[in-house]
């Protein structure tokens, strides 16, 4: 017996400095496991990547900045603008006998563009430039001046040391899907195969709408048909361009109706009551748009003035468009198949300007309530307006009438948008800081930034992954704990013996 208890009381795993170093081993253990997984699974220090888009519009230029953490490009990273700069100035179409003078305008925003990228980055960083409408119409009017134009365009952009990736003309079907796509993956819509939102962009020469519709799959006029797969869902979008129906346009439209005789003066229900001014028939006509209609022996100028009337400026507004035929089942106006519109629609561009200055982007407000309301606007002496807007611009102000009345002509009697339907349009201006427009859409398909198949998740967020690591290790160490007890026991013991 003596024997044995002098073995046991020998054994090196009985004492008690072997247990203490046995569990301070433990615990150190315990806690490298731990640090070791924290720091396996600790999300790479943030590095980004950034992209240019150069949306050279018709009535101007906008330069977008987009961003989003390097490692995360072709899947799960959020690409978001950082930074817009408006181009001074026209747009670039309206420098067709001085195309030089269209690449000289985009170096401000060119050099800020240098400034807010880091200069590491430069080489990198794909810069696009997309043009609209006005090109749209300048290649249709005079192809070898657009030619030149972008000519210009290309040489200016190439000083700059960020990696050019060509300039083009975009056709209206890519303009209005790329809005689509924008206002959708802004929305977290894509990604997670919620119901897409349609988006109606309102430019200075053209207009787009787009949706997708359950009514709609392509096989009636596919002309209007975009269909994409974006992670792992297939769409099926109904888009149409209505070139020469954008908000400047469409004003030509309607003053080249009324001067179809050449008159002196013009006496507009689109503008305020004491609204006069002299124009050229000759800057009227200066489009592709109307350029056929010009009255033949018109004076050189006409006077315009306002009278203030929203009934009849509608009435004014409607003969642009031509409801009289359709080979479709349904139309919108001037022949082009559209389904009945569906779903929630984000509305921006010069719909967002517009309603925002009018004070109307409450849809939920009745639309015989809006009517009311620009009503009285239309009405307003145009004395009163300037005095009351005299920040704003002169050419801005004078239009709003105009404006507000074509939008909700457009949406409701082009586009059959009823009092119900009216009331699921959002007029947006940007969704979570990045402005709504084709610019995002447009780079984030030539990045391929969205796949067409779901990204592969990890099966645990990082957060849950340090969670379960750190309470598998705390359970470790008790179960330890209390498995070496009986030891710490018979070793107290051992001291009393001693
Ligand atoms: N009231 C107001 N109008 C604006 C503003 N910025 C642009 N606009 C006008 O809104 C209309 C649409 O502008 P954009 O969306 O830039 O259109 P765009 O790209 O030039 O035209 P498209 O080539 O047809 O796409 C034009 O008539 C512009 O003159 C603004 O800040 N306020």
């Amino acid at each position: 017996m003596s024997a044995q208890r002098d073995m046991k009381e020998k054994s090196p795993w009985r004492t008690p400095v072997t247990i203490i170093i046995i569990t301070v081993i433990g615990v150190i253990a315990i806690v490298a496991l731990v640090t070791v997984a924290v720091l396996q699974n600790k999300p790479l220090s943030q590095k980004y990547k950034y992209g240019i888009v150069l949306d050279a519009g018709s009535s101007h230029t906008a330069l977008y900045i987009y961003e989003w953490p390097a490692e995360k490009d072709n899947n799960t990273g959020r690409v978001e603008q950082t930074h817009s700069c408006k181009v001074q100035g026209p747009g670039i179409s309206a420098y067709a006998s001085d195309p030089w003078k269209a690449g000289e305008s985009l170096t401000d925003c060119m050099h800020e563009a240098q400034q807010k990228v880091p200069r590491n980055k430069h080489e990198e960083t794909p810069l696009y430039l997309g043009a609209t409408a006005g090109m749209r119409l300048l290649n249709m009017e005079n192809s070898s001046a657009s030619d030149q134009v972008f000519q210009a365009v290309e040489e200016a952009l190439r000083q700059f040391q960020f990696s050019f990736q060509g300039a083009r003309i975009l056709s209206g079907q890519e303009e209005g899907a790329f809005g689509w796509v924008t206002v959708n993956y802004l929305d977290d819509r894509l990604k997670q195969g919620l119901e897409t939102t349609g988006a109606l962009d309102l430019g200075g020469a053209s207009t787009q709408i787009s949706f997708v519709s359950s009514n709609y799959d392509g096989s009636e006029s596919p002309k209007n048909s975009v269909t994409f797969r974006l992670y792992g869902n297939d769409y099926n979008l109904y888009t149409h361009s209505f070139l020469c129906y954008g908000k400047d346009q469409a004003l030509r439209l309607t003053l080249a109706q009324q001067t179809l005789s050449g008159p002196v003066i013009i006496s507009d229900p689109c503008f305020h009551k004491g609204y006069t001014k002299i124009k050229n028939y000759a800057d009227l006509y200066d489009s592709p748009c109307v350029s056929h209609r010009k009255p033949q022996g018109a004076p050189a100028t006409f006077n315009h003035t306002g009278t203030g009337n929203f009934q009849q400026c509608q009435e004014q507004i409607k003969r642009i468009f031509n409801f009289t035929y359709c080979k479709y089942s349904r139309c919108s106006f001037n022949g082009i198949f559209q389904p009945l519109v569906q779903g929630p629609f984000g509305a921006f561009s010069a719909y967002y300007f517009v309603m925002d200055f009018l004070n109307l982007t409450d849809t939920s407000e009745p639309l015989t309530e809006v009517k009311d309301k620009l009503t009285k606007y239309c009405a307003t002496l145009w004395s009163e307006i300037t005095a009351q807007h005299h920040t704003v611009k002169e050419k801005y102000l004078a239009e709003y009438c105009f404006a507000g009345t074509y939008i909700l002509t457009l949406l409701t009697e082009g586009y059959n948008f009823t009092s119900e339907s009216y009331s699921k349009i959002k007029y947006i201006k940007q969704i979570k800081g990045s402005d709504a427009g084709w610019t995002l859409g447009y780079m984030l398909n030539l990045t391929n930034m969205i796949p067409a198949e779901a990204p592969d998740s990890p099966p645990l967020p990082h957060a849950g992954y340090v969670s379960i690591v750190t309470i598998m290790a705390i359970l470790l160490f008790i179960v330890f704990i209390l498995s070496i007890r009986p030891l710490w026991s018979r070793c107290s013991k051992q001291l009393h013996i001693v």
